[in-house]
């Protein structure tokens, strides 16, 4: 695959392959670029800055759209090579193509309603306005888990503010990076407004935050890997959005409907094979409905086919490398030797397969390693609880804060629990609430920011006002 830079093939002659992470096939072999791939990104984009940014909203949003219809054209094309280097179910990475397709058009929309104001001056002789303005370039950094809309969600709020931008995808998932950018020059975004980076993440990373050419960062990604960039950020005083790790709580009232409850888990909990920042990590249940509830969720999940995303009836793929299929591995087993229950799954499919079973556990307790850490992954702990004061304290004990869900059919219940957990997303009877007009983030260390909606177009304009001495 031919990468370019401001149309300009890259000078490094490093290469990396990307792997199938089910079948560690080779799937392509692109440049692997530095410093000077970096520093040439950041250049283009910045050339590029003010003519785009001087572009009627009118003309912005007509371009993104023709983007848009783009991705749209290729979803089969796109979806296909996100199977391939992420691993995800074909019809999951359908699903994501239109949901980062979703962002782009409902930011063109927004472009064209980026408003000022006018402020009553405190003298007759003085007028106040508020002329909202783009940020400038942008430095995005994606993540593997969602190698489309993760780029989206960053670059279209960006270019319907005015911003140009450069992105460096996961290494694991560059190729739907570049097919959205072959995306966007077909429609004809200039060159320069968005480039796309493949290489180095600790030296790409490191030459965008030392740049007082831009004048923004988002990332989403580790929690550890967000903390440094916010570090780098503050030599040059750079803005950060930043969109982090997550522990959701998913609590299931003895008043919930079963059906909807267990359904909820399964939205929340397997989607991407459990790889994604809003699923279920912890899953708390009122004692009184806990064997019905156990049972119900058993049989469903021993519904659901691990295997090849290419095979129509798969639910769950391959997680995305070793390292996150040996730490499933050991927060099953710290838990059965502390105790739990395994209920269903525990295991790969296969001895050394890249496929997990949806795996069960139950008579979890909150110390263990599988309810206070990520474990990104098929795997569902399940807790009891006795009453709704005991859980909302229990959920809120951790230091992340992105999405919770409650599951009850008492309205009084279900908006006292949600007001009071501190987590920026809440799913009330709804497993999957993730959209682009929600302005998505999180609270404590899941990060720093919004990302959807009107919130996540403002991360890229910056407020100024002017007095008018008349
Ligand atoms: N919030 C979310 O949606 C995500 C959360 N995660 C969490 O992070 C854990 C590890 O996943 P990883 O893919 O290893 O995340 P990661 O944070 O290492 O990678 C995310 C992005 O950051 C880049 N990166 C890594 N080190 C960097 C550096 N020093 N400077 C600049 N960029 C850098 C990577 O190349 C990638 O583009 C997961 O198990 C999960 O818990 C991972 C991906 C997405
Ligand atoms: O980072 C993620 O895991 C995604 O933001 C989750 S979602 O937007 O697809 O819900």
């Amino acid at each position: 695959m031919q990468l370019t830079i401001n149309d300009k093939a890259y000078t490094s002659s490093k290469t990396i392959n990307v792997l199938n992470p089910l079948t560690q096939e080779v799937v392509a072999e692109v440049p692997f670029g530095g410093r000077e791939e970096a520093e040439a990104a950041v250049k283009a984009a910045s050339e590029a800055y003010v003519p785009w940014s001087r572009k009627t909203a009118d003309a912005r949003a007509d371009l993104m759209m023709k983007w848009h219809d783009n991705l749209l054209e290729e979803e089969d094309k796109i979806a296909e090579v996100m199977t391939k280097e992420q691993g995800k179910p074909f019809k999951e990475a359908k699903g994501e193509v239109r949901y980062a397709a979703s962002f782009i058009r409902w930011y063109a929309e927004e472009a064209r309603r980026i408003k000022g104001e006018t402020i009553p001056a405190s003298s007759a002789d003085k007028k106040i306005v508020i002329q909202p303005q783009p940020i400038g370039v942008v430095a995005a950094i994606t993540p593997w888990n969602f190698p489309a809309a993760m780029i989206t969600r960053k670059a279209a709020p960006a270019l319907a503010a005015g911003c140009t931008i450069v992105i460096k995808p996961a290494e694991q998932t560059p190729l739907t990076a570049w097919l959205l950018k072959e995306a966007a020059d077909k429609a004809g975004i200039p060159s320069g407004v968005i480039e796309v980076v493949v290489g180095e993440p600790a030296v790409i990373g490191e030459t965008w935050m030392k740049s007082p050419l831009v004048k923004k960062v988002t990332f989403t990604g580790s929690t550890p890997v967000g903390k440094l960039l916010m570090s780098q950020a503050a030599e040059t005083v750079k803005k950060v959005s930043l969109e982090l790790g997550g522990n959701a709580p998913f609590i299931v009232f003895k008043d919930a409907n079963l059906e909807k409850a267990v359904q909820g888990v399964i939205q929340s909990k397997f989607r991407n094979a459990g790889q994604t920042c809003v699923c279920t990590n912890r899953v708390y249940v009122q004692e009184e409905i806990m064997e019905a509830f156990t049972q119900k969720l058993k049989e469903k999940v021993e519904g659901l086919l691990v295997g090849d995303g290419f095979e129509e009836n798969t639910d769950i793929g391959p997680l995305i490398n070793e390292e996150a299929l040996v730490k499933t591995e050991k927060h099953i087993e710290q838990a059965l030797k502390e105790g739990a229950s395994l209920v269903t799954g525990g295991a790969r499919l296969t001895e050394g397969s890249p496929l997990f079973k949806p795996t069960v556990l139950s008579g979890v307790t909150d110390n263990m390693s599988c309810m206070q850490q990520e474990t990104f992954a098929p795997l569902a702990p399940i807790a009891a609880f006795k009453n709704e004061e005991e859980v909302i304290t229990r959920a809120n004990q951790s230091p992340f804060g992105l999405a919770a869900y409650i599951f009850t059919e008492s309205l009084s219940t279900a908006w006292r629990t949600a007001e009071a957990l501190e987590y920026g997303i809440v799913g009330i009877n709804d497993g999957l609430p993730s959209a682009a007009q929600a302005p998505f983030g999180g609270m404590k260390e899941s990060g720093i920011g919004r990302e959807g909606g009107t919130e996540g177009l403002y991360e890229f304009l910056e407020t100024k006002y002017m007095s008018f001495s008349i």
